[in-house]
Protein backbone atom coordinates (compact mmCIF):
# COMPACT_ATOMS: atom_id res chain seq x y z
CA UNK A 1 0.00 0.00 0.00
CA UNK A 2 1.61 2.92 -1.15
CA UNK A 3 0.41 6.65 -1.64
CA UNK A 4 3.17 9.17 -2.82
CA UNK A 5 2.65 12.50 -3.32
CA UNK A 6 5.14 13.77 -6.49
CA UNK A 7 3.45 17.42 -5.72
CA UNK A 8 1.50 18.85 -2.62
CA UNK A 9 -0.91 21.74 -2.77
CA UNK A 10 -1.41 24.50 0.14
CA UNK A 11 -1.20 22.92 3.90
CA UNK A 12 -4.96 22.71 4.88
CA UNK A 13 -4.41 24.78 7.69
CA UNK A 14 -3.08 28.25 4.63
CA UNK A 15 -6.50 26.96 3.33
CA UNK A 16 -8.71 27.40 6.53
CA UNK A 17 -6.71 30.86 6.85
CA UNK A 18 -8.24 32.07 3.49
CA UNK A 19 -11.63 30.99 4.46
CA UNK A 20 -11.88 32.46 7.82
CA UNK A 21 -11.10 35.78 5.93
CA UNK A 22 -13.22 35.76 3.47
CA UNK A 23 -16.10 34.42 6.28
CA UNK A 24 -15.53 37.88 8.05
CA UNK A 25 -15.66 40.04 4.92
CA UNK A 26 -18.63 38.50 3.62
CA UNK A 27 -20.59 38.57 7.14
CA UNK A 28 -19.73 42.91 7.35
CA UNK A 29 -20.92 43.02 4.16
CA UNK A 30 -24.17 41.44 4.52
CA UNK A 31 -25.26 43.62 7.55
CA UNK A 32 -24.42 46.75 5.96
CA UNK A 33 -26.55 45.42 2.77
CA UNK A 34 -29.15 44.23 5.55
CA UNK A 35 -29.11 47.77 6.75
CA UNK A 36 -28.36 50.36 4.38
CA UNK A 37 -30.32 48.21 1.38
CA UNK A 38 -29.87 49.83 -2.29
CA UNK A 39 -27.53 52.44 -0.71
CA UNK A 40 -24.98 49.63 0.42
CA UNK A 41 -25.70 47.43 -2.87
CA UNK A 42 -24.52 50.78 -4.85
CA UNK A 43 -21.29 51.53 -3.05
CA UNK A 44 -20.61 48.11 -3.40
CA UNK A 45 -20.91 47.67 -6.92
CA UNK A 46 -19.06 50.75 -7.60
CA UNK A 47 -16.38 50.02 -5.33
CA UNK A 48 -15.74 46.37 -6.60
CA UNK A 49 -16.58 46.40 -9.98
CA UNK A 50 -16.45 50.27 -10.87
CA UNK A 51 -20.19 50.33 -11.84
CA UNK A 52 -22.82 52.96 -11.09
CA UNK A 53 -26.07 52.90 -11.94
CA UNK A 54 -29.31 54.39 -10.49
CA UNK A 55 -31.05 51.47 -10.31
CA UNK A 56 -28.92 48.29 -11.44
CA UNK A 57 -32.19 46.45 -13.43
CA UNK A 58 -32.07 46.48 -16.56
CA UNK A 59 -35.16 47.85 -18.48
CA UNK A 60 -36.83 45.89 -21.85
CA UNK A 61 -35.43 48.00 -23.68
CA UNK A 62 -31.80 48.06 -22.32
CA UNK A 63 -32.39 44.15 -22.85
CA UNK A 64 -33.06 44.47 -26.19
CA UNK A 65 -30.37 46.74 -26.99
CA UNK A 66 -27.63 44.38 -25.42
CA UNK A 67 -28.64 41.16 -27.40
CA UNK A 68 -28.82 42.80 -30.57
CA UNK A 69 -24.76 43.25 -30.12
CA UNK A 70 -24.46 39.40 -29.97
CA UNK A 71 -23.75 37.76 -33.29
CA UNK A 72 -25.91 35.46 -35.00
CA UNK A 73 -23.63 32.57 -34.75
CA UNK A 74 -23.42 33.11 -30.65
CA UNK A 75 -26.87 33.61 -30.35
CA UNK A 76 -27.56 29.53 -32.07
CA UNK A 77 -24.62 28.64 -30.05
CA UNK A 78 -26.27 29.71 -26.98
CA UNK A 79 -29.76 28.23 -28.42
CA UNK A 80 -27.96 24.57 -28.36
CA UNK A 81 -26.31 24.61 -25.69
CA UNK A 82 -29.81 25.43 -23.77
CA UNK A 83 -31.53 22.79 -26.05
CA UNK A 84 -28.91 20.30 -24.26
CA UNK A 85 -29.32 21.47 -20.60
CA UNK A 86 -33.10 21.47 -21.01
CA UNK A 87 -33.54 18.50 -22.87
CA UNK A 88 -31.75 16.59 -19.90
CA UNK A 89 -33.58 18.62 -17.41
CA UNK A 90 -36.64 17.64 -18.78
CA UNK A 91 -35.79 13.59 -18.59
CA UNK A 92 -34.73 14.42 -15.26
CA UNK A 93 -38.24 16.41 -14.50
CA UNK A 94 -39.98 13.14 -15.81
CA UNK A 95 -38.10 10.78 -13.49
CA UNK A 96 -39.80 13.21 -10.36
CA UNK A 97 -43.05 11.46 -9.60
CA UNK A 98 -45.62 12.43 -7.22
CA UNK A 99 -46.99 9.56 -5.55
CA UNK A 100 -50.21 8.47 -3.70
CA UNK A 101 -50.04 4.96 -2.01
CA UNK A 102 -52.20 3.22 0.21
CA UNK A 103 -50.48 2.14 3.25
CA UNK A 104 -53.01 0.40 4.90
CA UNK A 105 -57.03 0.06 4.17
CA UNK A 106 -57.97 3.53 4.41
CA UNK A 107 -55.01 5.66 4.80
CA UNK A 108 -53.99 7.10 2.05
CA UNK A 109 -50.31 8.77 2.10
CA UNK A 110 -48.46 10.84 -1.01
CA UNK A 111 -46.32 13.59 -1.52
CA UNK A 112 -46.02 16.02 -4.48
CA UNK A 113 -43.37 18.06 -6.22
CA UNK A 114 -43.80 21.93 -5.91
CA UNK A 115 -41.36 24.59 -7.75
CA UNK A 116 -39.83 26.96 -5.67
CA UNK A 117 -41.85 30.37 -5.99
CA UNK A 118 -39.16 32.56 -6.79
CA UNK A 119 -35.00 32.05 -7.33
CA UNK A 120 -32.30 34.29 -7.75
CA UNK A 121 -29.93 32.65 -10.33
CA UNK A 122 -26.03 33.75 -9.77
CA UNK A 123 -24.15 34.14 -12.99
CA UNK A 124 -20.17 34.92 -12.14
CA UNK A 125 -18.43 37.02 -14.42
CA UNK A 126 -15.24 38.33 -12.87
CA UNK A 127 -12.89 37.02 -14.76
CA UNK A 128 -14.48 35.34 -17.62
CA UNK A 129 -18.22 36.25 -18.44
CA UNK A 130 -19.93 32.47 -17.71
CA UNK A 131 -22.75 32.29 -20.22
CA UNK A 132 -22.92 28.74 -19.81
CA UNK A 133 -23.91 29.14 -15.97
CA UNK A 134 -26.95 31.27 -17.37
CA UNK A 135 -27.99 28.04 -18.90
CA UNK A 136 -27.44 26.01 -15.95
CA UNK A 137 -29.45 28.15 -13.03
CA UNK A 138 -32.02 29.90 -15.36
CA UNK A 139 -33.60 27.32 -17.87
CA UNK A 140 -33.15 24.82 -15.33
CA UNK A 141 -35.59 27.01 -12.80
CA UNK A 142 -37.62 27.38 -16.15
CA UNK A 143 -38.18 23.81 -16.64
CA UNK A 144 -38.67 23.22 -13.41
CA UNK A 145 -41.62 26.06 -13.71
CA UNK A 146 -40.40 28.40 -11.05
CA UNK A 147 -42.31 31.58 -11.81
CA UNK A 148 -40.28 34.11 -10.88
CA UNK A 149 -36.82 33.85 -12.07
CA UNK A 150 -34.22 36.66 -10.87
CA UNK A 151 -30.61 36.50 -12.50
CA UNK A 152 -27.90 38.77 -11.73
CA UNK A 153 -24.36 39.07 -12.48
CA UNK A 154 -21.80 41.30 -12.75
CA UNK A 155 -20.31 44.07 -15.42
CA UNK A 156 -17.61 42.68 -17.32
CA UNK A 157 -15.39 45.55 -18.46
CA UNK A 158 -17.53 47.93 -16.84
CA UNK A 159 -20.72 47.15 -19.06
CA UNK A 160 -23.07 43.89 -18.97
CA UNK A 161 -22.20 41.33 -21.50
CA UNK A 162 -24.01 40.54 -24.26
CA UNK A 163 -23.57 36.55 -23.91
CA UNK A 164 -24.43 36.52 -20.79
CA UNK A 165 -27.39 38.77 -20.64
CA UNK A 166 -28.65 36.43 -23.89
CA UNK A 167 -28.02 33.89 -21.98
CA UNK A 168 -30.32 34.55 -19.05
CA UNK A 169 -32.62 36.05 -21.00
CA UNK A 170 -33.85 33.36 -23.88
CA UNK A 171 -33.50 31.10 -20.49
CA UNK A 172 -35.89 32.61 -19.14
CA UNK A 173 -35.12 34.93 -16.40
CA UNK A 174 -37.86 37.56 -15.38
CA UNK A 175 -35.92 40.30 -14.06
CA UNK A 176 -32.32 40.67 -14.62
CA UNK A 177 -29.89 42.84 -12.49
CA UNK A 178 -26.03 43.60 -13.40
CA UNK A 179 -24.77 43.13 -10.18
CA UNK A 180 -21.76 41.08 -8.81
CA UNK A 181 -20.05 38.98 -5.85
CA UNK A 182 -21.67 39.37 -2.21
CA UNK A 183 -23.75 42.63 -3.52
CA UNK A 184 -25.70 40.20 -5.98
CA UNK A 185 -26.55 36.83 -3.37
CA UNK A 186 -27.24 39.78 -0.30
CA UNK A 187 -29.61 41.96 -2.43
CA UNK A 188 -31.88 38.70 -3.68
CA UNK A 189 -31.67 37.03 -0.61
CA UNK A 190 -32.13 39.66 1.84
CA UNK A 191 -34.14 42.23 -0.63
CA UNK A 192 -33.70 45.86 -0.61
CA UNK A 193 -36.26 48.95 -1.54
CA UNK A 194 -35.76 47.88 -5.17
CA UNK A 195 -35.49 43.89 -5.52
CA UNK A 196 -38.14 41.87 -3.84
CA UNK A 197 -36.01 38.98 -1.81
CA UNK A 198 -36.38 35.33 -3.64
CA UNK A 199 -36.57 32.00 -1.49
CA UNK A 200 -33.72 29.91 -3.00
CA UNK A 201 -30.57 31.02 -4.28
CA UNK A 202 -28.70 29.08 -7.03
CA UNK A 203 -25.28 29.08 -9.05
CA UNK A 204 -21.86 28.56 -8.77
CA UNK A 205 -18.87 32.04 -7.97
CA UNK A 206 -16.29 32.66 -6.56
CA UNK A 207 -14.96 32.02 -2.53
CA UNK A 208 -16.90 35.95 -1.58
CA UNK A 209 -20.13 34.08 -3.65
CA UNK A 210 -19.98 30.86 -1.90
CA UNK A 211 -19.25 31.92 1.34
CA UNK A 212 -22.30 34.54 1.00
CA UNK A 213 -24.47 31.68 -0.13
CA UNK A 214 -23.55 29.49 2.78
CA UNK A 215 -24.39 32.68 4.94
CA UNK A 216 -27.54 33.53 3.92
CA UNK A 217 -28.92 29.99 4.18
CA UNK A 218 -31.70 29.75 6.76
CA UNK A 219 -33.03 33.11 5.65
CA UNK A 220 -33.21 31.55 2.28
CA UNK A 221 -32.45 28.17 0.40
CA UNK A 222 -29.45 27.57 -1.14
CA UNK A 223 -28.73 24.89 -4.13
CA UNK A 224 -25.39 23.93 -2.40
CA UNK A 225 -21.60 25.14 -1.84
CA UNK A 226 -20.31 25.94 -5.23
CA UNK A 227 -17.14 27.61 -5.08
CA UNK A 228 -14.05 27.82 -7.12
CA UNK A 229 -14.01 25.22 -9.39
CA UNK A 230 -11.77 21.98 -8.49
CA UNK A 231 -10.82 19.30 -11.12
CA UNK A 232 -9.53 15.51 -10.60
CA UNK A 233 -7.52 13.73 -13.05
CA UNK A 234 -7.55 10.10 -12.33
CA UNK A 235 -5.60 8.49 -15.39
CA UNK A 236 -3.69 5.36 -16.38
CA UNK A 237 -0.76 4.53 -19.44
CA UNK A 238 -3.41 2.47 -20.85
CA UNK A 239 -6.23 5.24 -21.72
CA UNK A 240 -4.28 8.65 -21.17
CA UNK A 241 -0.91 10.59 -21.99
CA UNK A 242 1.15 13.57 -20.58
CA UNK A 243 -0.67 15.76 -23.44
CA UNK A 244 -4.65 14.99 -21.97
CA UNK A 245 -3.65 14.60 -18.34
CA UNK A 246 -2.01 18.38 -18.29
CA UNK A 247 -4.55 20.00 -20.89
CA UNK A 248 -7.24 18.61 -18.50
CA UNK A 249 -5.70 19.88 -15.64
CA UNK A 250 -4.84 23.44 -16.21
CA UNK A 251 -8.23 23.62 -18.09
CA UNK A 252 -9.64 24.26 -15.10
CA UNK A 253 -6.83 26.01 -13.56
CA UNK A 254 -7.81 29.09 -15.51
CA UNK A 255 -10.66 30.46 -13.76
CA UNK A 256 -9.15 31.75 -10.74
CA UNK A 257 -5.86 31.51 -9.07
CA UNK A 258 -7.51 29.07 -5.56
CA UNK A 259 -9.07 26.36 -8.36
CA UNK A 260 -7.65 22.94 -7.31
CA UNK A 261 -6.58 20.33 -9.74
CA UNK A 262 -4.94 16.99 -8.51
CA UNK A 263 -3.39 14.21 -10.72
CA UNK A 264 -4.35 10.74 -9.74
CA UNK A 265 -2.32 7.83 -11.59
CA UNK A 266 -0.94 4.55 -10.99
CA UNK A 267 1.96 5.72 -13.24
CA UNK A 268 5.03 6.87 -11.73
CA UNK A 269 5.99 7.69 -15.59
CA UNK A 270 2.99 9.75 -16.47
CA UNK A 271 2.52 11.19 -13.59
CA UNK A 272 6.05 13.04 -14.14
CA UNK A 273 5.47 13.27 -18.12
CA UNK A 274 2.83 15.33 -17.21
CA UNK A 275 4.49 17.50 -14.80
CA UNK A 276 6.85 18.15 -17.68
CA UNK A 277 3.98 18.70 -20.17
CA UNK A 278 1.89 21.43 -17.39
CA UNK A 279 5.23 23.39 -17.17
CA UNK A 280 5.12 23.52 -21.25
CA UNK A 281 1.93 24.54 -21.64
CA UNK A 282 2.26 26.99 -18.94
CA UNK A 283 4.81 28.70 -21.14
CA UNK A 284 2.50 28.98 -24.18
CA UNK A 285 -1.42 29.20 -22.19
CA UNK A 286 -2.37 33.02 -22.62
CA UNK A 287 -4.30 32.67 -19.28
CA UNK A 288 -1.13 31.15 -17.67
CA UNK A 289 -1.28 33.93 -15.29
CA UNK A 290 -3.94 32.26 -12.85
CA UNK A 291 -3.44 29.22 -14.31
CA UNK A 292 0.42 29.21 -13.06
CA UNK A 293 -1.11 30.64 -9.82
CA UNK A 294 -3.70 27.81 -9.25
CA UNK A 295 -1.38 25.07 -10.05
CA UNK A 296 1.42 25.94 -8.06
CA UNK A 297 -0.34 26.73 -5.21
CA UNK A 298 -3.21 24.00 -5.31
CA UNK A 299 -2.08 21.34 -7.78
CA UNK A 300 -1.32 17.80 -6.67
CA UNK A 301 0.29 14.95 -7.89
CA UNK A 302 -0.52 11.40 -6.51
CA UNK A 303 0.84 8.06 -7.33
CA UNK A 304 -0.78 5.33 -5.85
CA UNK A 305 -0.22 1.28 -6.22
CA UNK A 306 -3.63 0.21 -6.82
CA UNK A 307 -7.05 0.86 -8.29
CA UNK A 308 -8.42 0.62 -5.08
CA UNK A 309 -6.03 3.23 -3.55
CA UNK A 310 -6.73 5.12 -6.52
CA UNK A 311 -10.69 5.00 -5.45
CA UNK A 312 -10.37 5.77 -1.57
CA UNK A 313 -7.98 9.07 -2.73
CA UNK A 314 -10.83 10.18 -5.19
CA UNK A 315 -13.54 9.43 -2.96
CA UNK A 316 -11.46 11.36 -0.01
CA UNK A 317 -10.80 14.13 -1.85
CA UNK A 318 -14.69 14.48 -3.27
CA UNK A 319 -13.45 16.72 -6.55
CA UNK A 320 -15.96 18.83 -7.94
CA UNK A 321 -15.12 17.12 -11.63
CA UNK A 322 -13.59 14.51 -11.74
CA UNK A 323 -12.26 12.97 -15.49
CA UNK A 324 -11.61 9.73 -15.81
CA UNK A 325 -9.05 7.69 -18.02
CA UNK A 326 -7.90 4.19 -17.36
CA UNK A 327 -8.49 0.52 -18.70
CA UNK A 328 -12.14 0.33 -15.92
CA UNK A 329 -13.92 3.57 -15.87
CA UNK A 330 -17.49 2.04 -15.92
CA UNK A 331 -15.06 0.30 -12.22
CA UNK A 332 -14.87 3.97 -10.88
CA UNK A 333 -18.58 4.95 -12.47
CA UNK A 334 -19.58 1.94 -10.04
CA UNK A 335 -18.16 2.40 -7.04
CA UNK A 336 -17.02 6.04 -6.27
CA UNK A 337 -19.46 7.31 -4.11
CA UNK A 338 -18.03 11.42 -3.17
CA UNK A 339 -17.78 13.86 -6.22
CA UNK A 340 -19.39 16.91 -8.22
CA UNK A 341 -19.58 15.13 -12.19
CA UNK A 342 -18.05 12.35 -13.47
CA UNK A 343 -16.33 12.59 -17.07
CA UNK A 344 -15.93 9.43 -18.52
CA UNK A 345 -13.13 8.13 -20.51
CA UNK A 346 -10.71 10.16 -22.91
CA UNK A 347 -13.54 11.21 -25.55
CA UNK A 348 -15.04 12.90 -22.77
CA UNK A 349 -14.19 16.19 -21.47
CA UNK A 350 -15.48 18.57 -18.46
CA UNK A 351 -14.93 21.70 -20.74
CA UNK A 352 -18.13 20.17 -22.78
CA UNK A 353 -19.27 19.40 -19.36
CA UNK A 354 -18.78 22.92 -18.60
CA UNK A 355 -20.25 24.71 -21.27
CA UNK A 356 -22.81 22.50 -23.76
CA UNK A 357 -23.68 19.34 -23.50
CA UNK A 358 -26.33 19.30 -21.31
CA UNK A 359 -25.70 18.27 -17.54
CA UNK A 360 -25.57 21.04 -15.15
CA UNK A 361 -21.91 22.58 -14.68
CA UNK A 362 -22.92 23.92 -11.25
CA UNK A 363 -20.85 21.40 -8.72
CA UNK A 364 -19.85 20.86 -5.40
CA UNK A 365 -17.05 22.04 -4.34
CA UNK A 366 -14.50 21.78 -1.10
CA UNK A 367 -15.55 18.39 -0.30
CA UNK A 368 -19.42 19.18 -0.39
CA UNK A 369 -19.90 15.78 -2.97
CA UNK A 370 -20.01 14.14 0.34
CA UNK A 371 -23.36 15.22 0.71
CA UNK A 372 -24.93 16.50 -2.62
CA UNK A 373 -25.02 16.34 -6.07
CA UNK A 374 -24.58 19.41 -8.63
CA UNK A 375 -27.79 21.87 -8.74
CA UNK A 376 -30.78 20.07 -10.99
CA UNK A 377 -34.18 20.42 -12.12
CA UNK A 378 -34.58 18.37 -8.79
CA UNK A 379 -33.55 21.06 -6.36
CA UNK A 380 -35.97 23.60 -7.39
CA UNK A 381 -38.77 21.14 -6.63
CA UNK A 382 -40.00 20.89 -3.31
CA UNK A 383 -41.44 17.60 -1.98
CA UNK A 384 -44.24 18.05 0.29
CA UNK A 385 -45.98 15.32 1.82
CA UNK A 386 -49.68 14.72 2.77
CA UNK A 387 -51.87 11.99 4.24
CA UNK A 388 -55.61 11.46 4.38
CA UNK A 389 -57.88 9.01 6.77
CA UNK A 390 -60.83 7.89 5.06
CA UNK A 391 -62.76 5.41 6.69
CA UNK A 392 -63.62 5.00 10.29
CA UNK A 393 -62.05 1.80 10.45
CA UNK A 394 -58.69 3.39 9.88
CA UNK A 395 -59.22 6.61 12.17
CA UNK A 396 -59.80 4.15 15.06
CA UNK A 397 -57.09 1.55 13.85
CA UNK A 398 -54.15 4.38 13.40
CA UNK A 399 -55.54 6.67 16.48
CA UNK A 400 -55.32 3.79 18.97
CA UNK A 401 -51.89 2.79 18.30
CA UNK A 402 -51.15 7.11 17.74
CA UNK A 403 -52.68 7.31 21.42
CA UNK A 404 -50.39 4.81 22.86
CA UNK A 405 -47.60 6.24 21.23
CA UNK A 406 -47.99 9.65 22.26
CA UNK A 407 -48.37 8.40 25.61
CA UNK A 408 -44.98 6.46 25.89
CA UNK A 409 -43.21 9.88 25.16
CA UNK A 410 -46.01 11.67 27.69
CA UNK A 411 -47.97 14.11 24.83
CA UNK A 412 -51.21 13.82 26.82
CA UNK A 413 -52.55 16.44 24.25
CA UNK A 414 -51.05 14.90 21.45
CA UNK A 415 -53.06 11.60 22.65
CA UNK A 416 -56.58 13.17 22.92
CA UNK A 417 -56.06 14.42 19.03
CA UNK A 418 -56.14 10.47 18.47
CA UNK A 419 -58.29 9.55 21.27
CA UNK A 420 -60.77 11.84 20.20
CA UNK A 421 -61.59 10.34 16.79
CA UNK A 422 -61.03 6.83 18.58
CA UNK A 423 -64.03 7.94 19.94
CA UNK A 424 -66.02 9.32 17.17
CA UNK A 425 -65.32 7.12 14.17
CA UNK A 426 -64.22 3.46 16.37
CA UNK A 427 -67.17 4.07 19.37
CA UNK A 428 -64.58 3.27 22.23
CA UNK A 429 -65.37 5.18 25.09
CA UNK A 430 -61.68 6.71 25.67
CA UNK A 431 -61.34 8.33 28.72
CA UNK A 432 -59.29 11.87 28.48
CA UNK A 433 -55.48 11.11 29.09
CA UNK A 434 -55.61 7.42 29.09
CA UNK A 435 -54.08 5.41 25.92
CA UNK A 436 -57.12 3.92 23.97
CA UNK A 437 -57.37 0.44 23.01
CA UNK A 438 -59.80 -1.08 20.14
CA UNK A 439 -61.20 -4.70 20.67
CA UNK A 440 -58.86 -6.31 18.11
CA UNK A 441 -56.11 -4.34 19.37
CA UNK A 442 -54.46 -7.28 21.33
CA UNK A 443 -53.17 -8.48 17.56
N1 LIG B 1 -18.50 25.17 -8.49
C1 LIG B 1 -19.00 25.41 -9.67
O1 LIG B 1 -19.94 24.77 -10.11
C2 LIG B 1 -18.46 26.52 -10.52
C3 LIG B 1 -18.90 26.66 -11.83
C4 LIG B 1 -18.43 27.74 -12.57
C5 LIG B 1 -17.58 28.65 -12.00
N2 LIG B 1 -17.16 28.49 -10.73
C6 LIG B 1 -16.28 29.44 -10.07
O2 LIG B 1 -16.88 30.70 -10.13
C7 LIG B 1 -15.86 31.65 -9.86
C8 LIG B 1 -16.07 32.89 -10.68
O3 LIG B 1 -15.30 33.86 -10.03
P1 LIG B 1 -15.09 35.32 -10.54
O4 LIG B 1 -14.34 36.03 -9.49
O5 LIG B 1 -14.53 35.28 -11.91
O6 LIG B 1 -16.55 35.93 -10.72
P2 LIG B 1 -17.74 36.15 -9.66
O7 LIG B 1 -18.84 36.72 -10.48
O8 LIG B 1 -18.01 34.94 -8.88
O9 LIG B 1 -17.21 37.25 -8.66
C9 LIG B 1 -17.04 38.59 -9.07
C10 LIG B 1 -17.44 39.47 -7.93
O10 LIG B 1 -16.63 39.21 -6.78
C11 LIG B 1 -16.61 40.35 -5.97
N3 LIG B 1 -15.29 40.55 -5.40
C12 LIG B 1 -14.12 40.53 -6.05
N4 LIG B 1 -13.11 40.81 -5.21
C13 LIG B 1 -13.66 41.00 -3.99
C14 LIG B 1 -13.15 41.31 -2.69
N5 LIG B 1 -11.85 41.45 -2.48
N6 LIG B 1 -14.02 41.42 -1.66
C15 LIG B 1 -15.34 41.24 -1.86
N7 LIG B 1 -15.87 40.97 -3.07
C16 LIG B 1 -15.05 40.85 -4.12
C17 LIG B 1 -17.04 41.52 -6.81
O11 LIG B 1 -18.23 42.02 -6.30
C18 LIG B 1 -17.30 40.95 -8.19
O12 LIG B 1 -18.51 41.42 -8.75
C19 LIG B 1 -14.54 30.96 -10.12
O13 LIG B 1 -13.91 30.74 -8.87
C20 LIG B 1 -14.94 29.64 -10.73
O14 LIG B 1 -14.05 28.61 -10.43
C21 LIG B 1 -17.61 27.44 -9.98
ZN1 LIG C 1 -14.65 25.14 -15.97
Amino acid sequence: MAITYLKRGKPEADRAEDDAKTAAIVASTLKDIEQRGDAAVRELAVKFDKYDRETYRLTEAEIEAIIAKVSPQDLADIKFAQEQVKTFAQAQRDSMLDIEVETMPGVILGHKNIPVQSVGCYVPGGKFPMVASAHMSVATAKVAGVPRIVACTPPFNGEPNPGVIAAMHLGGADEIYVLGGIQAVGAMAIGTETIDPVHLLVGPGNAFVAEAKRQLFGRVGIDLFAGPTETMVIADESAADAELCATDLLGQAEHGYNSPCVLLTNSEKLARETLTEIDRLLDILPTAGTAKVSWEDYGEVIVCDTYDEMLAVADDIASEHVQVMTDRDDWFLDNMTCYGALFLGPRTNVANGDKVIGTNHTLPTKKAGRYTGGLWVGKYLKTHSYQKVTTDEAAARIGAYGSRLCLLEGFVGHAEQCNVRVRRYGSVNVPYGEAAFLPEAAE
